[in-house]
C-alpha cells in the first residue's frame, strides 16, 4: 500500500495534494517542536522550516526525543531536520535556520511571505507575540500551542477573524511586594526571590537594571515608614560597596564582609526598626551569629572533601553548611568576575554556581527569620520557576497542533476571509482536572479592546530604493487619504513613538522618506486618526522591487467610554462548543463547567542563545 493512501482517504485526495504543495513554518524546536515535527512530516506537508536559536542541552533529552547525547551543543533547528529523515516517507523538504525569529536581517517580512501557514512551538511570550504580529501584518493563518506541566492548549489564530494571541490576558509569573521580599518574609519562596532578585543580582548581575525591588517608587507605593525606607536605601548603598570589594578585595575578605553585612548588620538594623508594621506576620529575626560559625567554618574549608556537600541536592544543609556553600559558591563567582572571564552573571538555575550561592543565601536568610530551610533542589524548582515539562502533554497539544492545522487545508480556501475556516476550527484543552481531560472552545472573534487587531488594521508598504529616496513624507500623506484619513486630523509615529507628523508638526513633510530619521528597510510606522473616525493603521516598510501600499479597507474607529471589563480570571470568554465537529470531548459534563485553564502557557521570561557546537 502506497505510504500515503490512508492520508489521502482520510483527508480527500485534493487536500491532501494541498497539503503536499504547501509551505509551512514551524518556529521552536524544543518540546513540543519535536513532536510537532514528527507530525508534520508524517502528514505530508511538503516543504517545512523549523527556526530555533538555541543549541541542544542535557536537560533537554527526556522529552525532546529527536535529540540524542551525542546531539549535545548543536543546533536544535539543523539536527530536527537530520533526525526525521529516517521517517520521511512522504519526502517533506525541511529547511532549517538557527536565528532568533525576531532578527529582521535574517527573516524580514519577504521572507516570511513563502508560508501558507505557520506553526508556533514557542516557549516565551515576546517571541509569540513577535509571531502573532507578523501573522496579523500578512494575514497568515496560525497555530498557537503551549503546554505546562499537565495542561495545554492550542489555539488556530485567522488573523482579523478570530482572537489573536493578545485578545486575552496572559498569565504571568507571581511577583511579591518589595517590603515582604526585602524586610518581612514568612514563607521560603520570599527568601529564594530576595535572593535571587535581589541579593544575587545586585551582586554579581548587570549594574544597570530596573529591578522593581529597588525603585524608590515601588517602595513608596508599599510603605510610608520612613525607618524602614530609610533601611532599604542604606542596604541598598552598602551593598553597591560591598560589589566594589568583589574585584577589589581577596575572597575571604569579600565573603567574611558579606556574611556580616547581610545577615547580621542589616538583621540588626532591621531589627531597630522592628513593629507591627514592618512585621506584616513575618517572625522577629535573630542576626547570624557569624563570629560563632567562623572557626567551624575554617574547620570545613581546610578539606577538600567537604567539598561533596555541594552536591547533596536533596539534603537539608545545616546552618554552617549553608553558610559553606555560601563561602565555596562565592568564591568560583568571584573568581568568574576577577579573572576577566564574565563582566557580569546572571542566574541560571543550570548554572551550579549561581544556584548554590541563590540556595545557601535564601536557607540563611530563612533560618534568620524562623522559615523552614529547603534543599538545593527544591529551591532550583522554585527559583527557575520549573513547572515540569511533561512529554506527553507536548505529544497530545502537537497531535491537537497538526491536527487542526490541516482542516486548514481541508477547507475550501477563500484567501484572505477567513470567516469559514474560522466557524468550523476550535481551541483545545488539554489537563487533568477530574472528568475533564480535553476541552473545547469555539473561536472567538478579536477582542474589540484588543491593541494587536481590533484596533489597528496591518499592511506592508512596498517601497522602491528608488522611491525611498526621492518620494517625500508629503507625497505619503497624500496616500493615506486614499484610506480615507484626512490629513488635517492624523499623526504619523515611528515604533518608538518618535512623532512624524500632525497637523501641528508638519516639519518633516518634504524630507524623503529615506533621510527622515530611522527610517529603514523593516521599520513600522503607525498612522492614527486623532478625529476618531478611522482606526489605526500600522505599516512594515519594506524595501521592494515595486512601490505599493497595501489593499486595505479600514474600519470605523471604536471607542470604548466603559471601564475596562475583564472576566474573573482575566481570560477569554470562550463557551464550549460540544457539537463543533472535529472536536473530541471527554467530559459529557464540559458543557457546563466553566473553562478555567485557559492560557497559561509555560513562559520562559526571554529567548536565550548559545553557541553552536
Ligand atoms: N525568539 C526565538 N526564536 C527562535 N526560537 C526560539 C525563540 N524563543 C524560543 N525559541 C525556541 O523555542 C523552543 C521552545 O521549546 P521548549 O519550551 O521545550 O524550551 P527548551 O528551552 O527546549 O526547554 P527548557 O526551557 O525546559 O530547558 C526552544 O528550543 C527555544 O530555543
Ligand atoms: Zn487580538
Amino acid at each position: 500500500m502506497a505510504k500515503d493512501s490512508y492520508l489521502k482517504k482520510i483527508l480527500g485526495a485534493e487536500n491532501f495534494s494541498r497539503i503536499q504543495s504547501s509551505k509551512v513554518l514551524m518556529v521552536g524546536a524544543g518540546g513540543i517542536g519535536c513532536e510537532l515535527l514528527k507530525d508534520l512530516v508524517l502528514t505530508g506537508y511538503g516543504e517545512i522550516h523549523i527556526v530555533d536559536l538555541d543549541t541542544i542541552t542535557l536537560s533537554n533529552l527526556n522529552r525532546q526525543f529527536l535529540f540524542r547525547q551525542n546531539d549535545i551543543n548543536k543546533s536544535k533547528s539543523l539536527t530536527v531536520s537530520k533526525a526525521v529523515q529516517h521517517f520521511n516517507y512522504l519526502n517533506a523538504h525541511l529547511v532549517s535556520h538557527h536565528g532568533n525569529i525576531m532578527d529582521t536581517n535574517k527573516f524580514p517580512i519577504t521572507w516570511w511571505e513563502q508560508f501558507e501557514y505557520v506553526f508556533n512551538a514557542l516557549d516565551n511570550l515576546e517571541a509569540r507575540r513577535y509571531v502573532n504580529k507578523m501573522c496579523l501584518f500578512l494575514k497568515k493563518p496560525l497555530m498557537e500551542s503551549g503546554t505546562t506541566g499537565f495542561k495545554g492548549q492550542i489555539q488556530p489564530i485567522y488573523p482579523y477573524y478570530s482572537e489573536c494571541f493578545d485578545c486575552s490576558t496572559k498569565e504571568t509569573a507571581k511577583t511579591y511586594p518589595v517590603c515582604t521580599i526585602r524586610s518581612s518574609p514568612t514563607q521560603p519562596v520570599h527568601c529564594i526571590t530576595w535572593a535571587k532578585e535581589f541579593l544575587f543580582h545586585s551582586l554579581f548581575d548587570e549594574v544597570e537594571s530596573d529591578q522593581n525591588l529597588t525603585d524608590p517608587n515601588q517602595i513608596r507605593s508599599e510603605t510610608d515608614n520612613e525607618a524602614e525606607i530609610a533601611f532599604f536605601q542604606k542596604e541598598s548603598t552598602e551593598l553597591a560597596e560591598l560589589r566594589h570589594l568583589i574585584t577589589t578585595a581577596d575572597p575571604p575578605t569579600f565573603i567574611n564582609e558579606l556574611l556580616v553585612k547581610i545577615f547580621k548588620a542589616d538583621i540588626e538594623r532591621l531589627l531597630l526598626i522592628d513593629s507591627i508594621e514592618t512585621r506584616r506576620g513575618s517572625r522577629k529575626p535573630t542576626p547570624l551569629d557569624v563570629v560563632r560559625y567562623s572557626s567551624q567554618l575554617a574547620g570545613l574549608l581546610a578539606d577538600v572533601s567537604n567539598e561533596n556537600i555541594l552536591n547533596l541536592d536533596t539534603k537539608m544543609w545545616s546552618v554552617l553548611e549553608n553558610i559553606y556553600v555560601l563561602y565555596k559558591s562565592s568564591e568560583v563567582l568571584q573568581e568568574r568576575i576577577v579573572s576577566g572571564r564574565e563582566s557580569s552573571i546572571s542566574f541560571d538555575k543550570d548554572d551550579e554556581d549561581t544556584l548554590n550561592f541563590v540556595a545557601a543565601a535564601s536557607n540563611l536568610r530563612s533560618s534568620i527569620f524562623g522559615i523552614e530551610i529547603k534543599s538545593k533542589f527544591d529551591i532550583k524548582e522554585i527559583a527557575g520557576n520549573i513547572i515540569p515539562a511533561i512529554a506527553t502533554t507536548n505529544a497530545i497539544i502537537s497531535g491537537f497542533a497538526c491536527l487542526a492545522g490541516t482542516k486548514y487545508f481541508t477547507t475550501p480556501s477563500h484567501g484572505t476571509d477567513y470567516s469559514a475556516i474560522t466557524h468550523k476550527s476550535s481551541t483545545i484543552f488539554v489537563g487533568i482536572t477530574p472528568n475533564k481531560y480535553i476541552t473545547s472552545g469555539t473561536l472567538g472573534p478579536p477582542n474589540e479592546k484588543c491593541p494587536s487587531d481590533a484596533l489597528v488594521s496591518r499592511g506592508v508598504f512596498k517601497i522602491s530604493p528608488t522611491d525611498f529616496t526621492t518620494l517625500t513624507l508629503g507625497w505619503l500623506i497624500g496616500q493615506l487619504e486614499n484610506y480615507g484619513y484626512s490629513r488635517d486630523d492624523i499623526s504619523i509615529q515611528k515604533s518608538n513613538s518618535k512623532l512624524l507628523y500632525d497637523i501641528d508638526y508638519d516639519d518633516n513633510v518634504d524630507l524623503t522618506l529615506a533621510s527622515m530619521s530611522g527610517l529603514k528597510d523593516g521599520e513600522l510606522i503607525l498612522i492614527s486618526d486623532d478625529s476618531d473616525q478611522l482606526e489605526s493603521l500600522e505599516l512594515y516598510i519594506n524595501i521592494a522591487e515595486k512601490t505599493s501600499l497595501p489593499e486595505l479597507v479600514l474600519r470605523p474607529k471604536v471607542t470604548h467610554d466603559e471601564p475596562e471589563q475583564e472576566n474573573e480570571d482575566g481570560l477569554l470568554e470562550n463557551g464550549m462548543d460540544v457539537e463543533n465537529d472535529g472536536v473530541i470531548l471527554l467530559d459529557s459534563e464540559a458543557e457546563n463547567e466553566e473553562n478555567d485553564d485557559l492560557l497559561i502557557i509555560d513562559d520562559e521570561p526571554s529567548p536565550k542563545r548559545r553557541k553552536i557546537a
